[in-house]
């Protein structure tokens, strides 16, 4: 008998690297490699990769170029790449850009909301209903972010009842999948099967997401964890880049090749070559001098220099 039991036979991965990963390095990264990492995450068969974010730059610097960036990626088809859109100017300024899918971002903390995206949480609920009218209204996907969904930076720990009413104000307004963000890595398992059940009591569980940070080095479990209640569904950033900007001390997201290892292991499908996946995860640590947070990615090159040694 397995010992492991409910877990979906394929896993759709969401890379996240290129926005979230990059939105919080201190010094920019130039254009020409945010679209190349882009490119390359493409040829190791990612098939959603979430590109920008059409954001203030006041607030976020690093997202300034996202025009740019959606202007010089090559489209592949079948693959897309959501961007960011707090608002509806980002909005407008997405879709001149030919983005296909936007993502509106919330929070289950309301002192997260304010500093994230400067209102409360209803505020941003009453900002986010027209956006994703006018998004599907020009035909595009709209995904929905909750964040702080197993602790906040400034209010500690968040009741699972707050995610689930927040989830569903995302999903009841229009949202087709909601990402459920751990903002802060401070969740372990049991806490985050505990939050995707409040939540499915109101959302179809293939409609979640899973979006872990793994600043406590607890997002492998989690998702585990979360993969056995049947969550088909895990955003992840390539080397494991990351953190947010108004989220201090919170390291990345948990690592795509980490996820990938493991899902490989588990005879679960994803449709990723790891060992590109991993020539990507070195390539962009070199282009933007951090080491990878990933430790499939330094196993990986640590054979590769073997065999080539
Ligand atoms: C929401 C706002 C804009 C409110 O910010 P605000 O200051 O209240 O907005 P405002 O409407 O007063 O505008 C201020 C200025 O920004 C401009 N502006 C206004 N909107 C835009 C726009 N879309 N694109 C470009 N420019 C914009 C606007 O034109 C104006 O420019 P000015 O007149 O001063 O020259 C701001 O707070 C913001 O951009 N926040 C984004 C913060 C962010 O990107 N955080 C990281 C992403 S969330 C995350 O990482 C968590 C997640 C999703 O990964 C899940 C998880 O792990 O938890």
């Amino acid at each position: 008998m397995a010992l492991l039991s409910g877990l979906p036979t394929n896993v759709k991965i969401v890379e996240v690297g290129p926005r979230d990963g990059l939105q919080n390095e201190k010094t920019m990264v130039a254009t020409a490699t945010k679209v190349e990492l882009i490119n390359r995450l493409n040829d190791a068969g990612l098939s959603v990769i979430e590109a920008t974010a059409f954001v203030s730059p006041k607030w976020v610097p690093q997202m300034a170029d996202a025009s740019e960036v959606m202007a010089k990626i090559t489209r592949k088809s079948g693959v897309t790449y959501p961007v960011l859109t707090p608002n509806t100017k980002g909005l407008e300024a997405a879709i001149t850009a030919g983005a296909t899918e936007v993502a509106v971002f919330g929070a289950a903390s309301e002192s997260f909301s304010q500093k994230n995206i400067n209102c409360s949480i209803a505020e941003s609920l009453d900002r986010f209903r027209p956006l994703v009218i006018a998004a599907r209204d020009a035909g595009l996907s709209v995904r929905g972010y909750v964040s702080c969904v197993l602790g906040c930076p400034y209010e500690g720990d968040i009741a699972p009842e707050k995610v689930a009413e927040v989830a569903k104000a995302l999903y009841d307004m229009g949202c087709y999948e909601i990402s459920l963000g751990d903002t802060i890595g401070t969740g372990t398992p049991a806490k985050a099967q505990t939050m995707i059940s409040a939540v499915t009591e109101h959302i179809p569980i293939e409609k979640i997401a899973a979006h872990f940070h793994d600043t406590y080095g607890q997002a492998l479990a989690n998702l585990l964890a979360v993969l056995e209640l049947g969550v088909a569904t895990v955003d992840s950033s390539v080397a494991g880049l990351g953190g947010c900007p108004y989220a201090k001390g919170a390291s990345g997201n948990v690592a795509t090749e980490d996820v990938v290892y493991m899902l490989n292991g588990l005879g679960i499908k994803t449709g990723i070559d790891l060992e590109k996946l991993a020539a990507t995860g070195s390539w962009i640590c070199d282009q933007i001098g951090r080491s990878s947070a990933s430790k499939a990615n330094l196993a990986i090159g640590a054979k590769r220099s073997t065999n080539e040694g």
